[in-house]
Formats: C-alpha cells, sequence, structure tokens
C-alpha cells in the first residue's frame, strides 16, 4: 500500500480541517459550502476539478444553485486518507 493511501480515519481528520464532519454510515467527511449564485459555485466546482484531476482523487458531489454539498473519502483505501485531506484544504482555499 502506498504512503500516501494510509488510513487516517474521519476523526484525525477532522481534527485539522475547519466545517466538515464525519459521516454516519462510512468512513468519510461531508462539507457544504454556500456561494453568492450559481456561477460562484460552479466556478469554483471546475477549479476543483482541475485539481481533482491532477491529484487523481475525486469527490462525490452535487450542486443545486449556489450550494456544494461535498463528501470525501478513498474509495481505494475504504476510508479517509491523506489524500482527502489533501483536496478538502484546497477546496477550503478557493471557497
Ligand atoms: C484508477 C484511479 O486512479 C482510481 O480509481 C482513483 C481515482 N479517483 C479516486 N477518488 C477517490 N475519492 N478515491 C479513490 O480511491 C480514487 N481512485
Amino acid at each position: 500500500m502506498k504512503a500516501q493511501l494510509k488510513l487516517i480515519g474521519a476523526p484525525s481528520a477532522l481534527l485539522l480541517l475547519e466545517g466538515w464532519s464525519a459521516v454516519e454510515s462510512r468512513d468519510a467527511i461531508h462539507k457544504t459550502y454556500i456561494f453568492k449564485n450559481f456561477s460562484e459555485a460552479f466556478g469554483f466546482m471546475m477549479r476543483v476539478a482541475m485539481q481533482a484531476e491532477k491529484l487523481d482523487h475525486h469527490p462525490e458531489w452535487t450542486n443545486v444553485y449556489n450550494r456544494v454539498s461535498v463528501t470525501l473519502t478513498t474509495h481505494d483505501a475504504k476510508g479517509v486518507t491523506e489524500r482527502d485531506i489533501a483536496l478538502a484544504s484546497f477546496m477550503d482555499l478557493l471557497a
């Protein structure tokens, strides 16, 4: 297993992040971002999508108008890893 794929788990990850919460049904973290309007929300998603491709790490997310709801977990590790923290930090910087 690659070092970067070491399981960290939601409780430890949440100590490093602001505004995220644990998903109840599995080892994953969740956050809802609210923007001024759809353009701001979708612009955020486009920039995150480019970074997700770069990291080869992809969010589970939905968008309704100005709201972007994100769940992060590492499917290959069946839980929260450093990759999720990296992507969450990137999103928090942009938002
Ligand atoms: C084959 C490909 O690299 C893998 O499926 C990547 C793609 N994006 C991914 N995204 C997430 N969130 N978890 C993964 O385990 C994952 N694996």
